[in-house]
């Protein structure tokens, strides 16, 4: 039988976490913790503050109130203090993010987009980045675009190499925010399995997506926000198909009559 990830103790923690831009709260207190390994999908209406939950989990955007931990590390931010540049950097160091729309560097070429941040960051010889990022190429299925440049790629391959880029600085946890919104269905397919491998394989994963078939096979867990706050969570079944909360019911019956 299959160990209940739940059981154990969160590895990635982010306790009441909330944004504010200006007047309007984006993020409302929002909790939510993972297991090593687990995969847990965040859906809901645009708007819903999905991705700025990702990307205060992140540090991309610093909460206005909350605290984050992944394994050891943690930062608490609130009461107007600033964070120390060092602690942010501590724990996005844990984290690989990748973006809808690739955010890779068009004027360099695959190989070196997937190198460059592994010298940098980690300081890693070139030869030894250089080995890494073709593993990681390889793993993706694109070792044969290592020479050419993202703007010969098409988008599902440039995501593919977000992805590799991502993984070569051995993050402990992966967020995706709407990896596939950007790309035609089919090419997304493509994307979407590389994500399905790295699940199986036991990466613990928060994904923001609009996928539902992805949400429903893939995770392990569930999480609807509606206005900034969780409104629902659970197996993915259950949620899918006995949603507990009324904003759940008219989210899904919308996305799923499409
Ligand atoms: N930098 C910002 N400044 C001001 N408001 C922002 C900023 N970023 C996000 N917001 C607002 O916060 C709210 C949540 O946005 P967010 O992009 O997180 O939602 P979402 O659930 O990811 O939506 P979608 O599914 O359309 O991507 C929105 O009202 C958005 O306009």
């Amino acid at each position: 039988m299959e160990p209940d990830r739940r059981a154990q103790p969160a590895f990635l923690e982010a306790s009441g976490v909330t944004m504010r831009f200006g007047d309007h709260v984006a993020v409302r207190d929002v909790t939510l913790g993972l297991a090593r390994g687990e995969v847990v999908s965040i859906i809901g209406p645009s708007g819903a503050g999905k991705s700025t939950f990702l990307r205060c989990v992140n540090l991309l955007e610093i909460p206005t109130q909350g605290t984050l931990r992944v394994g050891e590390t943690s930062l608490s931010v609130g009461s107007g203090v600033k964070p120390k540049e060092r602690d942010i950097q501590a724990l996005r160091r844990q984290l690989g993010m990748v973006f809808q729309n690739f955010n890779l560097f068009p004027h360099l070429t695959v190989l070196r987009n997937v190198s460059l941040a592994q010298e940098r960051v980690l300081g890693r010889s070139p030869a030894e980045a250089e080995a890494r990022s073709m593993a990681l190429l390889e793993r993706v299925g694109l070792a044969d675009k290592a020479g050419a440049y993202p703007g010969r790629c098409s988008g599902g391959q440039q995501q593919r190499v977000a992805i590799a880029r991502a993984l070569a600085l051995d993050p402990a946890v992966m967020l995706f925010d709407e990896p596939t919104s950007a790309l035609d269905p089919e090419v997304g397919a493509e994307v979407l399995a590389v994500m399905k491998e790295l699940a199986a394989e036991g990466m613990t994963m928060i994904v923001v997506t609009h996928e539902m078939a992805f949400a429903r096979d893939v995770s392990d867990r569930i999480v609807v926000m509606v206005d900034g706050a969780v409104v629902e969570a659970g197996e993915p079944h259950q949620v899918m198909s006995n949603p507990s909360h009324p904003r759940t019911r008219t989210f899904l019956s919308a996305v799923l009559d499409r």
